[in-house]
């Protein structure tokens, strides 16, 4: 039977004075998941999903193909509902708001919960124009004011270096490492509180892939990241806090350090240790 990973997983870690202690007094949760269930039309994706996410935290999900952490990723800024089938049940409270209630604007939400993707996917537009993209939709058309907003954007993805002297090129010509960057700057540019990441650097050689985790390490001093990943290595490096998703459930949850050497569920050291997935 799975252990409820909310409940028990301080005081697990209190009785092993050789780990990091991981407190959640100190730090807000930015997520807190109730009971969630989904279903695609019979396919029963995500049961019973029990989860806090603190801010200014990485939080990453891992499991075998299939076992629903895209899905949940996509639940929590409701890009699942763009598949009709979807149906769900239990809560997302996000900064203590159910967002899956209906009352619950998703254009706000999505002002709040920045999305980035497995492949880069910048607009055919100059990079300028992708970054001023989310600022103008929001109605700022001051040029002075967007400029600003598109350095401190390109600044805080760490591509301003590369790109300052061609921002009014078309994105399509960076590689592709740069241009999962313009899309991270993209998503700083709506100030989000919150970033999604869903493998975005699978698509990426290792020099591109190091580039966004320093990055990422950078961003949670001011957003909380979520991200999903198949890369354990990756995982282990740059996640505070890891999700062990299997079969729809979550397995465990706790501090990455705990869940890559000392993890308390069978099911997690065969996952971590490469035995299955
Ligand atoms: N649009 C959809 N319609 C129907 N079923 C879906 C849809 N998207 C996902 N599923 C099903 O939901 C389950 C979870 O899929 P999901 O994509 O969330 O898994 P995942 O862990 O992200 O997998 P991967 O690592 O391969 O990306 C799978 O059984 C999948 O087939």
């Amino acid at each position: 039977m799975v252990n409820n990973p909310i409940n028990n997983k301080f005081s697990q870690e209190d009785e092993q004075p050789n780990l990091k202690i991981v407190s959640n007094e100190a730090k807000k949760t930015v997520y807190q998941t109730q009971n969630l269930d989904l279903w695609y039309g019979d396919t029963h994706a995500l049961k019973g999903i029990q989860l806090d996410i603190n801010e200014n935290e990485v939080t990453a999900i891992i499991g075998p193909s299939g076992c629903g952490k895209s899905t949940y990723l996509k639940t929590l800024n409701r890009m699942v509902e763009l598949v009709p089938s979807v149906r769900t049940t239990g809560e997302i409270l996000y900064r203590e708001r159910n967002i899956l209630d209906k009352e619950y604007a998703v254009e706000e939400l999505r002002t709040k919960v920045g999305m980035v993707f497995q492949k880069p996917n910048p607009f055919p537009k100059s990079i300028y124009d992708n970054i001023a993209y989310g600022p103008r939709i929001h109605g700022i058309k001051n040029r002075r004011i967007l400029d600003e907003i598109v350095e401190k954007s390109l600044r805080g993805a760490a591509i301003w270096d590369e790109v300052k002297d061609r921002l009014h090129e078309n994105a399509y010509g960076l590689s592709g490492g740069q241009q999962q960057r313009i899309c991270i700057a993209r998503c700083l540019a709506i100030e989000p509180d919150v970033i999604l990441m869903d493998e975005p650097t699978s698509a990426l050689d290792p020099i591109s892939t190091l580039k966004v985790e320093e990055l990422v390490q950078e961003l949670k001093k001011n957003y909380s990241i979520i991200i999903v990943t198949h890369n354990m290595q990756q995982a282990a490096r740059i996640s505070d806090k890891t999700a062990f998703f299997l079969n729809g459930e979550v397995i465990e949850y706790a501090a990455t350090d705990k869940i890559f050497s000392n993890p308390s569920d069978k099911r997690t050291e065969d996952y971590v240790s490469g035995r299955f997935g």
